[in-house]
């Protein structure tokens, strides 16, 4: 008996483990390990993934598998068994890592109908219901409230019974295709019986008779400027033939992208390809930081390391933030590589993805170029792996399960012996610290390209400015230095931070902040409809006109989005033309690369935009970048505040003076002496990374200390509370005296969606048992996680601390 062992889609920890079912006979020479398959599960019918064969199990009544739903495996054994160490690394189930792996479509849908037995059932409402009928979909009887219980009852007397389907998502495009069909002597007879005044016709048939490769159905059409009714007839008369044919959707539509080619390398350059390649010829697994500075040149290493591992017949993995996968960087990798690159990222339909990701499966690219989930795409002979921007805290995966993109590469690289690069000009200060211990390789690119020198920094004091009477949120000195620019034609970025930095609602009188009445933040403002909304959940208000607490008309919203920003810059500055680029202007497919298109064509002075504008853009005629509040970032309650701000100037600023014309940039702020501005200013790298260190050793912060934060969330506030206190004290007992336990506290966002949120956190050094010791208490709480809507979230590498 062969029997096939399976991980069922039921995300809980009873049923995260692999059960074993019996591969019927008829199925037998198709199944193969890593397809999805239909199989029963209790009264239900599941889908579920083979992870593995054996001809013998220890469980005594078995089931078969009812049904595959694949032809060739979803998932390779490489990704199997990394499938089950991220489950185990992340503490996450086994379903859950397999799903993160795969693309969106291929998830299983599901249904249930009802099916009858009887001829006539005993509740004449179910006669009525049924209608005739044999079964019926139970959505039916929801849309029209009847009540299940009823429907039990008939169950019972084994009127009816309960069926379950599983469906599928994935569709695949096609498109019409015409071929030839007779040969050319068949042809010439046919054309001469046609009548004289059938003119069109016998064009087509002139067209179609030198056909030898099928073409689509639209392009005949447009190349004979006809009809469907008129090619019919040849259709029917078997002069062609129709047919369908499955085709990948195109998320470019009909761009052409420019090929380009390798350019001669600046010595830095070189210094970095040299131990990469070494690497690849030699097949040995290294991790490389490279730490070039804005500009430097990285992405030309990563173009020419890639082409060695394709001459080299090997595959290349390449992640980019999904904020900075602009077409700009799209262009890059497509203009070398053409179509040897699959692109993944979220602004693609589920289609597309699905296709994008199918084009690997098929072995029909050589280079991935995606968002984070991208580190999953099914290659079997990995040559390379680069992170961009690897300090990016977007590579954290904020949900189950919680993985960090370079573990993965890291552990991928080590299966498949290749090297990987940590690519940016700002690594996070764990990924500098293991360079500088030599457990990574550092390499360094401390010049631009183009003797290209690096912008020169300004602060503008808004302290100051606010006591000389100025109240906007504009210095002086950036609106001098926009006019100057746009006097003489350059470009200019304005950036505004969107985290921390909405516009929020405050009485000037009383200081009273209008906050969600579920969630405890500010609520945002709403100029389209004059309304208050909440980020977190649906709440939405109107905006008062008088303030709720002490009834002063001076209620007024404040903090700045970039809505107001560009009115307020055409306030000030008329002859200003500002591109806007934030969630609201791009949410339009191909809205980004239009709004960019525009700004390289220069049918604006001024760039303004959120976080999407802060990486990537390399515009020559930029020479002034502007950072409207640098103090957003540095106030919010979390211990890499300091690294995000340095980091976020950093890449911001990297964005004027590229080429031949020399930039400038203003960061405005409230507290100029904070060390991470004064760094950045000066480009100061390891500066700010010593400091930052001495700062995260004293306080007993990761990279010194490991931290696990432990958030529970459930809609009495008692409760929480009391389960993270049971928490707090049960890992007390169990870990040792070394580690340090915090809380259990409120979270800093203390409430989300009506649920009250505390949280507890470990600080530690070593602590093997930690795993062992947080599953249990997992499974302790299990029946009241399904019960009661308890909620327990373990981040065992913590990057969002609210
Ligand atoms: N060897 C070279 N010769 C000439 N120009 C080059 C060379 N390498 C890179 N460049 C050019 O220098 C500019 C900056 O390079 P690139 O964008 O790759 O830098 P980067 O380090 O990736 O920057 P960032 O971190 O800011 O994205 C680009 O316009 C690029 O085309
Ligand atoms: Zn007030
Ligand atoms: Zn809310």
């Amino acid at each position: 008996m062969k029997i096939a062992k399976v991980v069922v889609d039921v995300p809980a920890s009873q049923t995260d483990k692999i059960f074993d079912y019996i591969i019927p006979e008829h199925l037998d020479s198709y199944i193969e390990v890593g397809m999805r398959v239909i199989v029963p599960f209790g009264p239900r019918t599941i889908m579920g993934y083979i992870i593995g064969m054996s001809d013998e199990s220890n469980v005594k009544k078995l089931k078969p598998i009812k049904d595959l739903m694949d032809i060739s495996p979803v998932l390779t054994p490489e990704l199997i068994e990394l499938g089950k160490w991220v489950a185990d690394y992340t503490l996450s189930f086994y379903i859950s890592a397999f799903q993160a792996m795969l693309p969106q479509a291929l998830k299983a849908t599901y249904h249930k109908s009802i099916e009858r037995l009887a001829d006539q059932f005993e509740d004449d409402q179910l006669n009525k219901l049924f209608d005739g009928r044999d079964e019926i979909d139970t959505q039916e009887l929801l849309d029209v409230g009847f009540d299940m219980n009823r429907i039990k009852k008939a169950e019972d007397l084994g009127e009816l019974k309960i069926v379950y389907h599983v469906g599928r998502k994935e569709t695949y495009k096609k498109v019409s295709m015409i071929k030839r069909q007779m040969t050319e002597v068949e042809i010439d007879q046919y054309r001469a019986e046609l009548s004289n005044r059938a003119k069109k016709r016998k064009e087509i048939v002139d067209y179609v008779a030198q056909l030898d490769e099928p073409i689509t159905f639209k392009q005949l059409l447009n190349e004979m400027h006809t009809t469907r009714q008129t090619v019919q007839p040849l259709i029917q008369d078997g002069v062609v033939n129709i047919f369908e044919q499955e085709i990948y959707r195109n998320p470019n539509g009909n761009k052409q992208f420019e090929k380009t080619f390798p350019l001669p390398l600046a010595d830095q350059q070189k210094q970095a390809l040299t131990p990469i390649v070494d690497d690849l010829n030699r097949q040995r697994n290294n991790v490389y930081v490279l730490h070039g500075v804005t500009g430097s040149g990285k992405t030309e290493v990563y173009l020419q390391s890639i082409e060695r591992a394709m001459q080299l017949g090997k595959e290349a993995i390449v992640l980019v933030p999904e904020i900075s996968l602009t077409p700009q960087m799209v262009n890059r990798f497509k203009g070398r590589f053409g179509d040897e690159v699959a692109v993944m990222h979220s602004a693609l339909s589920k289609g597309e993805r699905f296709d994008e990701w199918r084009k690997v499966q098929n072995q029909e690219v050589k280079v991935v170029v995606g968002a984070r989930s991208a580190i999953f795409a099914p290659f079997q002979n990995i040559g390379l792996i680069i992170i961009d921007e690897e300090h990016e805290s977007s590579y954290k995966q904020e949900d189950h399960p919680r993985y960090h993109v370079k573990d993965v590469a890291i552990k991928r690289a080590e299966t498949h012996m290749c090297p990987v690069i940590l690519g940016s000009a700002t690594p996070t200060l764990e990924t500098y610290a293991r360079a500088q211990k030599n457990v990574y390789q550092l390499l360094e690119m401390p010049d631009r390209m183009n003797q290209a020198s690096m912008p020169e920094i300004h602060i503008a004091d808004m302290r100051e400015e606010l006591h000389a009477g100025n109240r906007s949120m504009f210095s002086t000195m950036l609106v001098d230095k926009i006019r100057e620019r746009i006097d003489r034609g350059e470009q200019v970025v304005l950036f505004l931070n969107r985290r921390g930095y909405s516009t929020f609602v405050m009485c000037r009188d009383c200081g009273e902040v209008k906050t969600c009445p579920h969630c405890a933040i500010s609520l945002t403002y709403h100029q389209k409809h004059h309304l208050l909304k909440c980020h977190y959940c649906q709440h939405q208000e109107k905006m008062p006109s008088e303030c709720p607490s002490c009834q002063s008309d001076s209620i007024r919203y404040f903090g700045t989005g970039t809505q107001k920003v560009e009115q307020a810059i055409e306030a000030v500055i008329p002859e200003a033309k500002v591109i806007r680029m934030d969630v609201d202007t791009t949410r339009r497919k191909g809205a980004h690369e239009k709004l960019l298109a525009q700004f390289q064509n220069k049918q604006a002075n001024i760039l303004l935009g959120t976080q999407m504008i802060a990486k990537g853009l390399d515009f020559p005629d930029v020479t002034l970048v502007g950072v409207l509040a640098a103090d957003s970032l540095l106030n919010l309650p979390d211990f890499r505040s300091s690294e995000r701000t340095f980091q976020l100037l950093t890449q911001v600023s990297g964005r004027a003076g590229r080429h031949e014309l020399k930039g400038e940039v203003v960061i405005q702020t409230y507290s100029p002496e904070h060390y991470s501005i004064e760094y950045a200013k000066q480009y100061d790298y390891s500066g700010f990374f010593k400091k930052e260190m001495s700062l995260r050793k004293a306080f007993q912060y990761p990279p010194y200390f490991f931290m696990t934060l432990i958030t529970v969330s459930h809609e009495n506030p008692i409760r929480a509370e009391e389960v993270t206190r049971v928490i707090t004290q049960l890992l007390e007992k169990h870990l040792s005296e070394n580690s340090k336990l915090l809380g259990p506290t409120p979270s800093p966002l203390e409430k989300i969606k009506d649920r009250y949120r505390f949280q507890c956190m470990i600080k530690y050094k070593y602590e093997p048992e930690q795993k062992q010791v947080l599953k249990r208490i997992l499974s302790y709480y299990e029946p009241m996680i399904q019960k009661e809507g308890l909620q327990i979230q373990i981040d065992l590498q913590p990057y969002q601390l609210m």
